[in-house]
């Protein structure tokens, strides 16, 4: 079975002080990691404070992005041989922050999941359709297209580890939620690509998590749906409570 993953993503939120103060705030009352694994994604600068502080708990840490090549002249960017060492758990790769104001490619997001797995830290790979793209009618041809650019040249053992993001940009930091139905008939889509691109025992074995406005209000119908087995969670993450509330959203 997969084992559901509610994930933070921090954004450009918070000051090694904050994440120290965070992580006070969580220590020993997650969920039972046997049932649900609790992670959070911080920006580079705060991953050494995140994972001083989260030694001892069950929390798990993520980078927000990272870079392809493990090393060399390619200033300002994240080894994710780096990360590896320092105990990354997992790397977020291609949030659609990254590919709007940062123009990332699908061709740069790819090479970004080969170096993270290279290195042994698990990629969290998001897609997601513009609020255009909807309306046109295009979501599937969309979210697929991103998926497979992702997956080039991994081996089904590779794609089997990892996690896609489902993330409808017009949900995110909006306010707006993909109802239950519409992520989990998106989510489906995607173990349905992985299964023609692979087979379906990598499908079921692949995580996928929904990404947008999700909040303890909406989790537990969103984690509800057969193929959602987690969160990518922005603003809901920022406050002790609140992540709190969605990784114990089975207790509810
Ligand atoms: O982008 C997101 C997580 O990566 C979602 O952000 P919000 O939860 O703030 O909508």
């Amino acid at each position: 079975m997969r084992k559901p993953i509610i994930a933070g993503n921090w954004k450009l939120n918070k000051s090694p002080k904050e994440t120290a103060e965070f992580v006070a705030g969580v220590k020993g009352k997650l969920a039972d990691p046997a049932k649900v694994e609790a992670v959070i994604g911080a920006p580079a600068v705060d991953l050494q404070t995140l994972l001083d502080a989260a030694k001892g708990t069950d929390l798990k840490v993520a980078s927000e992005n990272s870079y392809f090549e493990d090393a060399g002249a390619y200033t300002g960017e994240t080894s994710p041989k780096v990360l590896a060492e320092m105990g990354v758990d997992y790397g977020i790769i291609g949030h659609s922050e990254r590919r709007g104001y940062f123009h990332e490619t699908d061709e740069d997001i790819n090479k970004k999941a080969h170096a993270l797995l290279r290195n042994g830290v698990t990629p969290i790979i998001c897609c997601g359709e513009s609020l255009e793209t909807r309306q046109a009618g295009k979501v599937a041809e969309w979210v697929s297209g991103q998926v497979k650019a992702a997956l080039k040249g991994l081996t089904a053992g590779q794609v089997g580890s990892l996690i896609i993001a489902y993330e409808p940009i017009w949900a995110i930091g909006t306010g707006e939620t993909a109802s239950p139905e519409q992520a989990q008939e998106v989510c489906k889509l995607i173990r349905q690509t992985v299964a023609d691109l692979y087979d379906q025992k990598t499908a079921d074995s692949l995580r996928i998590q929904y990404g947008g406005s999700m909040k303890p209000a909406n989790v537990k119908e969103l984690m509800a749906q057969p193929d959602i087995d987690g969160g990518l969670v922005g603003g809901a993450s920022l406050q002790p409570d609140s992540f709190l509330e969605l990784v114990h959203y089975q207790d509810k």
